[in-house]
């Protein structure tokens, strides 16, 4: 029987968005202070509602702005709703941005620890997946190397490896298939694969439609921050390749 690992349920997102030009600190203090502040209210995301079920991977389709990075925010628990819910079932891993949780001052071997701290992992559990970690990532001969040293390829390729050491049961991938060279690349696609193979439940948004279609089962549109269709991946891809050619 399916099981349902994922109900996002009337989920909204607003944010403020200032109106004011703010030169610095200082200068917003002052003016949040003084109530000189004025700021636009704006739904990146509208009355969402969807259910995934075990195994499903969904591909999240939209032009620029349409909402789809702070979806994924909102269900890895990055944001929290303005209004509605999201329930999950089982461990979410989120691959959004790659090595936000990175410290430059400090080096790989540091920051395997301090990100893989970041993703709720203990020092235990890194230290035995260190070496694993260590070999996927490639970045052996740089590990005592402070992290401000590192190319932006390399930090995401570290990112890469420690984010997928554990084995989610919902995994959530924005752009993060374009990191790193085109070699590392294949090895990224090829270790999601391999996690898509065991079950794993997908949310995954990519400009690159025909990566979609390979690792998606169903698709959503989204318009302005709600939903426009929703469905299998051959029926909206198709809608969606109509929307853009029309522009
Ligand atoms: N932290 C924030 N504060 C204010 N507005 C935000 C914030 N994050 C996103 N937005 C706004 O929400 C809207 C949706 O942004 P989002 O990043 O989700 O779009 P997207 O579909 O992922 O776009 P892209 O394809 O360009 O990555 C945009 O108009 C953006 O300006």
């Amino acid at each position: 029987m399916a099981e349902t690992v994922l109900r996002v349920e009337h989920v909204g997102m607003r944010f403020n968005l200032s109106k004011e030009r703010v030169d610095s600190l200082k200068d917003y203090i002052l003016k949040s202070i003084t109530r000189q502040m004025k700021f636009d209210e704006f739904w990146a995301l509208k009355d969402i509602n969807f259910t995934l079920e075990k195994g499903e991977r969904i591909g999240i389709l939209g032009t620029n702005g349409a909402g789809k990075s702070t979806l994924l925010k909102v269900i890895a628990g990055v944001f929290k709703p303005t209004e509605g819910s999201v329930v999950h079932k089982g461990k979410i891993v989120p691959l959004l941005e790659l090595g936000a949780g990175f410290d430059k001052e400090y080096t790989g071997r540091e920051n395997i620890y301090l990100y893989g701290a970041v993703l709720g992992y203990s020092k235990e559990f890194i230290d035995s997946k260190f070496d694993e970690i260590v070999k996927f990532s490639g970045l052996k001969k740089f590990l005592d190397v402070p992290l401000k040293n590192y190319s932006s390829g390399m930090k995401s390729r570290l990112g890469f490896s420690i984010a997928t050491i554990v084995e989610p049961e919902i995994l959530i991938l924005d752009e993060v298939l374009s990191v790193g060279d085109a070699k590392f690349r294949k090895k990224s696609e090829k270790k999601i694969l391999s996690m898509m193979d065991k079950g794993v439940t997908v949310l995954f948004v990519s400009h690159s439609l025909e990566q979609v279609k390979r690792i998606c089962t169903k698709a959503m549109i989204l318009e302005n921050g709600s939903i426009r269709s929703i469905g299998d991946i051959d029926t909206v891809s198709a809608e969606y390749e109509e929307m853009i050619s029309g522009d």
